[in-house]
């Protein structure tokens, strides 16, 4: 009697692998090699940013003051009194119709209040500053300037104390600008899991091998080992299993004494060689589920032992690959503590017509750009082609209707740092 399985739904499938995550604790890596990783710690302002008023622009560091009744026909002059560029401070306290010439990012002088850019200014008096460039002497304004007028203040960025970016941010390169800013040479990150995959079958060989009657070349390890990649984990790769109990169990015994998780590939169907619910009874395993509502990979199982996951994901590519974005990416991003552990999601009109229905929910492998989405051609669960072509999942809820071109759609991103082919804006 072949077994019966219920199908659960993907969210709850989604729901019980998260309750399961528990924390790998936190390390400290150098600044330089935090790209990638998750804060441990909540990222809090050390000192205002800018520490200092500086000047937005290149111009004339003025007293408002002085600029009162400026106008066309009665510009108001000033004298330069100094000259100073980013990265040095005047000496000079700006008096009664005094200039400071300053450059971008310069600290404003004592006694300015107001910033005029050079282009606002008609300069006279060409003279030379101490290292022989040419400066002005003099320059003339046409308009009024109020108290703050051009000026980057103390603390516009962020101020001391301000709490920028909660812990389990992902630190892109943004985030690195931040640390930078705030002095941090290394940086509290949560360690990441050590992940194993092991691609079970016997038809399996290895990229590098000649095909052989009725034998594959395994896709699914060298796929899963880069899609962990993409979120900055690296991975332990197994020799291929063949599907012998003994064999895959000791395998698997090994395994989970130097992973976080294994991630196996093949083997959890309901076929004669598919032995994975062996492995995860003789385990002791608890399995949270065996069958989810979803096209591809509805045989997903997902199983835990003493705190490790063990990711039972479809031998099919196309349902491999699904499963670790819905499954395996958003665990391994929990047990960092991460904050957006889910696929980013977005809506787009459908370029093409879906007219099959099915009662399970779809993820249609597919190409976005942008505005709309289309399949990216073949689509079957053991389809390579179109996890290939695609960047995108199209989501199609179970049910009886098929869908239309131009029908609105929701859509999944893994990997959204490959951006976009064309230009929307
Ligand atoms: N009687 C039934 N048969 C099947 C059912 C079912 O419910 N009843 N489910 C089908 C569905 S749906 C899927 S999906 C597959 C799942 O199969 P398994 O997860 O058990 O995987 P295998 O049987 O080992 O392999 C399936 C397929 O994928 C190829 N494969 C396996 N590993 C790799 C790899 N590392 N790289 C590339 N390709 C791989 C393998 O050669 C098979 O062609 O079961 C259906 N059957
Ligand atoms: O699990 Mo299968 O991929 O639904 O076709
Ligand atoms: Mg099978």
């Amino acid at each position: 009697m072949v077994e019966v399985r219920i199908p659960i739904s993907v969210s709850e499938a989604v729901k019980r692998i998260q309750a399961e995550a528990g924390m790998l604790g936190s390390e400290f890596v150098p600044l330089e090699e935090s790209y990638g990783r998750i804060l441990a710690k909540p990222l809090v302002a050390a000192h205002d940013v800018p520490s200092f008023d500086r000047s937005p622009y290149d111009g004339f560091a003025i007293r408002s003051k002085d600029s009162a009744g400026a106008s066309g026909t009665n510009r108001v002059a000033f004298e330069v009194v100094d000259h100073i560029g980013a990265g040095a401070v005047s000496g000079k306290k700006v008096g009664k119709h005094q200039a400071v010439r300053i450059m971008t990012g310069a600290q404003l002088p004592q006694g300015a209040d107001a910033v005029v850019m050079l282009e606002q200014t008609q300069e006279s008096g060409a003279a030379a500053d101490a290292e022989g460039a040419a400066i002005s002497a003099a320059f003339t304004i046409r308009k009024p300037f109020e108290a703050g007028e051009n000026i980057s203040f103390r603390g516009e960025d962020m101020s001391s104390g301000e709490e920028i970016l909660p812990a389990g941010s992902l630190v892109h390169p943004g985030t690195i600008a931040l640390l930078a800013t705030f002095g941090y040479e290394r940086v509290e990150v949560a360690k990441l899991p050590v992940v194993g995959i092991l691609s079970t079958g016997t038809e399996l060989l290895e990229p590098g091998s000649a095909l052989q009657p009725g034998k594959i070349r395994n896709s699914n390890g060298p796929m899963i080992a880069a899609q962990l990649r993409r979120m900055g984990v690296r991975s332990r790769m197994y020799a291929a299993a063949v599907d012998r109990l003994d064999d895959m169990l000791e395998t698997v015994r090994q395994a989970l004494t130097e992973c976080d998780c294994l991630i196996t590939t093949g083997g959890v169907s309901v076929g004669d060689f598919d032995l994975l619910p062996a492995v995860y009874e003789q385990l002791g395993a608890n399995v949270l589920f065996n069958k989810v509502a979803m096209r591809p990979g509805s045989v997903t199982t997902v199983a835990v032992l003493d705190g490790r996951y063990l990711f039972g994901l479809s031998g099919n590519p196309s349902a491999c690959y699904t499963g670790f974005e819905l499954f395996a990416r958003p665990a391994l991003l929990s047990m960092m503590g991460a904050e957006r552990v889910y696929p980013m999601q977005t809506q787009a009109v459908l370029g093409e017509d879906f007219g099959k229905a099915n009662p399970f929910t779809r993820f249609v492998r597919a190409v976005y750009d942008g505005r709309s989405v289309r399949p990216a051609g073949f689509n079957k669960s053991n389809a390579v082609s179109s996890i290939g072509r695609g960047n995108a999942l199209i989501v199609l809820p179970g049910g009886t209707r098929g869908f239309k071109t131009g029908d609105t759609v929701d859509v999944l991103l893994p990997g959204m740092e490959e951006g976009s082919s064309v230009w929307t804006l």
